[in-house]
């Protein structure tokens, strides 16, 4: 069994690292990596493939046997065809991006028929081998009149192909190394090197980026800000991280210093950003400027450490719309720094929040882990709206929200405020102080672990006969093993979780592979539970919806056969892959299972 290459993958097959696996394990065949370019997510690696069995035909007298087959096309080709050939016309599937640095750029590895990727061939393999076919509801199949178990798994396109991308994070290089006054080059690092390429005309890039990277240069050029020289570990500007709201098209920019304090980074940080909004005479392309350092000699953009963060000019947080909310109120935002996660194609994303809230069966209970500002959560509670009289029918029961980084939790916060609902309730003083005192606080709780913003009750205000009738939403400070542990999903119906590329912690995956265990008692808290032995407790007993968002098919493909073959009961209601990144080789997975 062997991929095959085609056509438009042929000169890109080089830079992949493909890893095959049979049912009883996993084993690594060919790994050429290629540097991960400085953009994180959305290009870099492929799935695992797992090899699809041959299935008896069935329906046949035994002559037919003696007739002469027809030519077969080899399993993986027909794959590809069925997808075009189903695909075909649908515009966004044929359409190009046409962007003019596609070959040299290591953004992109296609620059047309954006779901026609290696990593897609991929999915679409692992879903329809056997071994995970017999996981799959069978009604489901029926239900969605699937003719083949290879139309189980479903590709779309969320949105437009290009300008999608309204975060970039690039490196910068002296453009010239004999002069300050050539300013810097910003842009990607050319493929297995530290060169950095320009790409100001980048097709995928939201405008305002591309105006904003042409303005930087500019700046950088008049004030003769000194750029970062690897090789000799000089100077300042090493990354620049852009970031658009999409309401207003202004650029939250992030300058990466090489620094260890802010301190060390002027008088040029000052003189940069006074050219910068002197460049912006109409206002127009800075929403705010933030300065970051990093000293460390890592491919790190970032330093974890939150002391680094310093906002320089204009407001704190970026305000977008939270998916499915109501398009005539005003309320119903979410809230980023550049110090949370946010997605690169954020548009795009709101097409698998509605995939995800869709999923959650109305009056459920609901635990988001990895939630970062809550994207998920939110627009689940907003699309199911208050509950019914009778705390059932509609809306959702709770919602318990966690992630590792505190500065979420400040950003949920805001977000639960904005939403049109009343809220009440207590939230802790520490979130009640000014913004500087904030920051400060959130460093010292990430020492603590665990922190809630205990019941953010909401309840609709526009209907005064079910004023009793309350959703409750919290959010946890602490990382998805140590909230599970703590009994975050105790009682929960749905369990939604977003993790990192490398996949589920691994005692949650654990927890979530054990079997129901039907003499645990019915609570929604931990101390309840302090009579049972801990190798006893699932603490994701009462989860029957599991919705699992993933941006590594590697660690989704690996960790869902875990699941599917553990004896927690898992069955496959669907799985959908969304072309997120269109032009990179990268799928964003939804897969949906119940038990
Ligand atoms: C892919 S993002 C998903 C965020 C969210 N669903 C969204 O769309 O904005 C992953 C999130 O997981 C968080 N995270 C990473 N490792 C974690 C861990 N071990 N425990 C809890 N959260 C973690 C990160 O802070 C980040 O917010």
């Amino acid at each position: 069994f062997s991929f095959p290459r085609t056509s438009v993958n042929n000169q890109h097959m080089s830079v992949l690292n493909l890893a095959w696996y049979d049912d009883d394990g996993y084993e690594e065949e060919e790994s050429n990596n290629r540097r991960n370019s400085s953009r994180g997510r959305g290009g870099g690696r492929t799935a695992s493939i797992e090899r699809p069995k041959t299935r008896r035909p069935t329906g046949r007298n035994t002559s037919d046997w003696d007739r002469p087959k027809p030519v077969r096309q080899p399993k993986v080709q027909q794959q590809r065809t069925t997808l075009l050939s189903r695909t075909q016309n649908a515009p966004q599937f044929t359409a190009a991006i046409d962007c003019p640095h596609f070959g040299t750029c290591p953004g992109c590895v296609v620059n047309s028929t954006v779901a026609d990727i290696d990593i897609i061939q991929s999915a679409k393999l692992y879903f329809s081998s056997l071994s995970v076919q017999k996981h799959i509801i069978p009604s489901k199949l029926k239900q969605q009149n699937l003719y083949d178990e290879e139309d189980f798994f479903k590709v779309r396109i969320p949105g437009s192909i290009t300008q999608w991308r309204s975060q970039a994070k690039l490196a910068t290089a002296p453009a010239n190394t004999w002069s300050k006054a050539a300013g810097a080059a910003i842009g990607l690092y050319a493929r297995h090197s530290h060169k950095v390429l320009s790409i100001p005309d980048c097709k995928v890039h939201h405008p305002s980026i591309n105006k904003a990277i042409n303005m930087i240069v500019q700046a950088t050029k008049k004030v003769r800000t000194p750029v970062y020289q690897e090789d000799i570990d000089d100077g300042l500007l090493r990354y620049v991280q852009l970031q658009v709201e999409m309401s207003t098209g202004k650029v939250c920019l992030t300058l990466v210093m090489h620094a260890e304090k802010l301190k060390e980074c002027q008088p040029h940080l000052s003189f940069l950003v006074k050219e910068l909004k002197k460049l912006d005479e109409k206002r127009e392309v800075w929403h705010s400027i933030w300065c970051h350092c990093n000293d460390s000699s890592g491919n790190a953009i970032f330093n974890r450490d939150i002391k680094r963060w310093h906002p320089v000019e204009g407001p704190p947080f970026i305000c977008e719309k939270i998916p499915g909310a109501f398009p005539n109120l005003k309320e119903g935002l979410l809230y980023f720094s550049p110090m949370v996660f946010r997605q690169a194609n954020l548009e795009g994303f709101a097409e698998i929040a509605k995939e995800v809230r869709e999923a959650i069966p109305a009056g459920s209970k609901v635990c988001e882990m990895y939630a970062g500002v809550g994207l998920l959560g939110l627009s689940s509670l907003l699309h199911h709206g208050k509950m019914g009289e009778s705390g059932k029918g509609r809306g959702l029961q709770w919602l318990k929200c966690s992630d590792e980084n505190p500065e979420n939790a400040r950003c949920f916060e805001r977000a639960v405020n904005s939403m049109p609902m009343h809220i009440t309730g207590r939230t802790p003083r520490r979130f009640q102080k000014d913004e500087g005192d904030k920051r400060n606080k959130s460093r010292r709780d990430k020492k603590d672990d665990l922190i809630s913003i205990q019941e953010m009750v909401n309840r609709l205000n526009d209907d005064k006969s079910d004023t009793n009738v309350r959703t409750s939403v919290t959010y946890t400070v602490a990382s998805a093993a140590s909230a599970l542990y703590s009994g975050q999903a105790l009682g929960a119906d749905v369990l939604i979780v977003d993790p990192p590329r490398k996949g589920l912690d691994e005692p949650v995956l654990k927890q979530l592979c054990m079997p129901i265990n039907k003499n645990q008692p019915y609570t929604e808290t931990a101390a309840e539970l302090s009579d049972l032995p801990n190798h006893l407790i699932n603490w994701a007993n009462d989860v029957r919806t599991l919705i699992y968002v993933s941006c590594g098919f590697d660690a989704l493909a690996r960790e869902c056969d875990q699941l599917l073959k553990s004896n927690a009961g898992w069955e496959l209601e669907s799985a959908t892959g969304y072309v997120l990144f269109p032009g990179s080789n990268h799928v964003e997975t939804v897969v949906v299972l119940r038990r």
